[in-house]
Parts: C-alpha cells; structure tokens; sequence
C-alpha cells in the first residue's frame, strides 16, 4: 500500500505585495499595492502545500502564531487544525480582517486557519495523486465561469501615469471598461461595485450596461452605503434587471426589511460572514444568496459545511473575492467547481492584477469563454515560485504599507471624504 501518511514538519509565511489600480469603492479608493500573505506547508517527507490570505499586521502576526502551532500536525486531520489554530489564538477577538472596514464580522479562527486548510489540501492531492477538487467531493463541472467585477476608476494613482485602463467614472466609462473586460475574458456576468456615487447615477450605470449587454446577468453591490428606503428605491427602479442585489443595506434587520419588499434577490458577503451569522439570517429572511468566500469561512472544507447548510435552508451560493494572486484563484475555481449548489458566476478581481505579478505559474489558469479549467494536476495544480515570491516579498518590505486602508488613503486627496453609514 502506498504510504500517504504526512506530519508538517515546517511553515513558513511570507507577506508579499503587488501592484494594484486605483479602484473606488463606498469607502475610499485602493492604495497602490495590494497586500496577501503566501504559506507554505513541508512535511515530514518533503512535500509541501500553498495557501494564500489577507495581508494586514495583525492577521499576519496571528498566522506566525498558528503556524508555529502547526508543525507536528498529521496533514489530514482538519479536526487538529481548528483545535490548533483555536489553541494559537486564545480567545477569538475581532480585527485584523483586511476588508477596511467593509466586512468585520467574520470569525478569527476560521480567517486564520483558511490558507493552512488549503496547504494541507494540497499536499494530500500530492500524496494521493489527485487534484483538490477530489478531496472535496469531486468537480461538477470541468470549468467554474466567473464575472466581470466592475469598478469605478481613477486613470490612474495621484502622482502617476494613466494605468492601461484608464478612468470609469460615469455609465459610458464603465460600458467601455466591460467590453474590455469581456472581449479579453470571455465573461457573461456582470458585477459593478457600487456605493461610490449617489444612487441616481449607479441605478444609469446599470441600465447602459444592460443596454449594451442585453442578454449578460448583472449584479450591483453597493457594499451597505443604502438606507433601507434607498434600497427599496433602487431595487423597485431596477427591478427585472438585476440577477441579484448585493449588500445594499447594513445588518440581518436592515436587508430582511429590504428582502421583503422587492422580488429582487438580496447577496451578501457582509451580514453572513460566519458559521454564527447563519441562523439569525435565516430566520429573518435577510439573504437569498450567500457568496462564500473561503478566506473567512474557514478553508475549503469549512465551504463545504457552509454549502451543505444552504442545501438545508434553500439558500443560494455566489463567491466573494477580494485582490488576490493565483494561489487564491486555484482555491477557489477546486472549491466551485466541487460545489454542486454554487451556481452563480464567481466573483473575482483577477483582471486587475498585473499578469507579471505573482508567485505561481499562472499557466494551469488562463480563462477561457470566462470560466477558469479546473486543474487537473495533483493537489491546488500550481507551483510557488520561489524567485517571484521573494520579488514580491521584496515589493512588500518597499512599498510601506502594512495594512489595507481605502478611507485612509482617500482622504489624502479628499479630506472630507465621508465615513458616515447609510451614506444615501
Ligand atoms: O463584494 C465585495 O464586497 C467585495 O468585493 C469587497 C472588496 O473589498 C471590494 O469592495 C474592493 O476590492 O474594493
Ligand atoms: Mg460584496
């Protein structure tokens, strides 16, 4: 019999940075570089896995914690990680989930062990001879369709040339930016990030994208800068149109008040960020659709829990992404593609990377008609390199930014930029 047995014998954690557009969201606007955090896991025999997370200082700082915790563990028990990862962190205190601001309710222990969760997978699909999304149930589908993520952009980062993409800030700029992004990608969902300028003018963006994409499912996500009236204006002027509106209010009540007066459906990946936020939701009607994510929740497998419960209470499954590199992206097209009920487009921020920035051969990813191949090679069926990692480890230590901080730097060019919530 073959020997698959495997101790983690070292981890090691490594903050990296790289460079990202100047996209506007409800609470500033992207600093220059993007900050993630790449652990790898060796074992006892010399195989090692990869998993990739947030950047900010305390997150780091509690990865190194776990970590340390880590080494001894047998790398199929996911039990013995959360009791570790439990263990290294003592009591779970909030903070530290990179979303600035945006998303704080998710849970500590899940955040941290979700990229040794992913380690651990890839290296059993190395011992075993079989890609993550065996592990995980097996693919469903050979391929996981993502959308276009649409933002509202500066031309550029103040003091810099014009990005390649230049600016989006009215409904024409955005149509463009989409036509780019489709004819690149090949994607048939549209999502626009909304909350950046009055209702009025996102509600116009809307209707010019499903002028010039009459048959494309669009979402808008306003990230929660609505009022619960405001909410129910624009999802009544825009009714018919979206496939689903995301976060439009703040918390279980205020989207179980909007939920119930429009026949839209409502997402989130804000009020159900955890395992705890599920029951209240469900209760109140407040969501339809969950995008998982499985930086918060936990890892791969902790999705799985998280899809069998939405199999349970009727609830429908998108994906969340936030800036990320191609260790994330590998994560989440085995974790959809072994999801039979995620059935929506994932979201992800890929085309905003620059393609010479990141720390796997993105080669087992490229996108075809905008779905991503599920990779078929054992494990996550991407390779750390290791020169890239320290590039951009090396961009990291250079660039000065510790922490994601979208109001902090916006304010530097807008000092009155507002924080109040609703904001319309
Ligand atoms: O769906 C979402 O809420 C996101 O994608 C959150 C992200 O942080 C997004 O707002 C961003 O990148 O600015
Ligand atoms: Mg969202």
């Amino acid at each position: 019999m073959v020997d698959t047995s495997a101790t983690i014998a070292d981890v090691t954690v490594t903050p990296v940075a790289f460079r990202d557009p100047p996209l506007l969201n409800t609470v500033g606007v992207h600093e220059p570089y993007a900050l993630r955090t790449v652990v790898e896991v060796t074992t006892d025999g010399g195989v090692s896995g990869i998993g990739e997370t947030y950047g900010g200082t305390l997150h780091l700082e509690r990865l190194r914690r776990a970590a340390a915790e880590l080494v001894g563990m047998d790398v199929w028990s996911l039990h013995d990680l959360i009791a570790r990862t439990t263990r290294a962190l003592g009591t779970d205190t909030p903070g530290g989930d990179g979303m600035s601001g945006m998303v704080t309710g998710s849970s500590t222990v899940d955040r941290v062990m979700s990229p040794f969760d992913v380690a651990c997978l890839d290296i059993q699909g190395k011992l075993v001879g079989r890609p993550v999304s065996d592990l995980l149930g097996g693919a469903v589908r050979p391929a996981v369709p993502y959308s276009a993520y649409l933002f509202y952009k500066w031309a550029a980062h103040p003091g810099q040339e014009d990005d390649d993409w230049g600016a989006a800030l009215d409904p024409a700029g955005l149509v463009e930016q989409a036509r780019r992004m489709i004819d690149e990608y090949g994607f048939s969902s549209v999502k626009l990030k909304g909350g950046v300028f009055p209702p009025d003018e996102e509600i116009a963006a809307i209707r010019a994208l499903r002028e010039a994409f009459p048959g494309l499912p669009l979402r808008l996500d306003p990230n929660a800068a609505w009022s619960v009236e405001t909410s129910l204006r624009v999802a009544r002027e825009l009714d018919g149109v979206l496939q689903y509106l995301e976060d439009p209010t703040e918390g279980v009540e205020g989207m179980a008040a909007v939920a119930g007066g429009t026949p839209t459906p409502l997402a989130t990946n804000m009020c159900v960020v955890s395992f705890d936020d599920l029951a209240p939701a469900v209760e109140r009607k407040a969501v339809g659709i969950v995008l998982s994510d499985h930086h918060f929740w936990g890892g791969l497998r902790r999705c799985g829990q998280l899809s069998a419960i939405a199999d349970t209470f009727g609830l429908g499954l998108s994906m969340h992404s936030n800036s990320h590199l191609g260790i994330s992206l590998a994560a989440m097209t085995h974790l959809a593609a072994a999801t039979p009920r995620l059935t929506y487009a994932c979201d992800t921020h890929w085309p905003w990377k620059r393609p010479d920035e990141d720390v796997v051969d993105t080669t087992p990813l490229r996108f075809t008609e905008g779905s991503v191949a599920v990779p078929t090679a054992p494990g996550l069926g991407v390779e750390l390199d290791r020169d890239a990692l320290a590039r951009l480890h090396r961009q990291y230590l250079d660039c000065g930014l510790r922490d994601r901080d979208d109001t902090g730097y916006m304010r530097r060019f807008e000092p009155s930029f507002p924080t109040e919530t609703p904001r319309w």
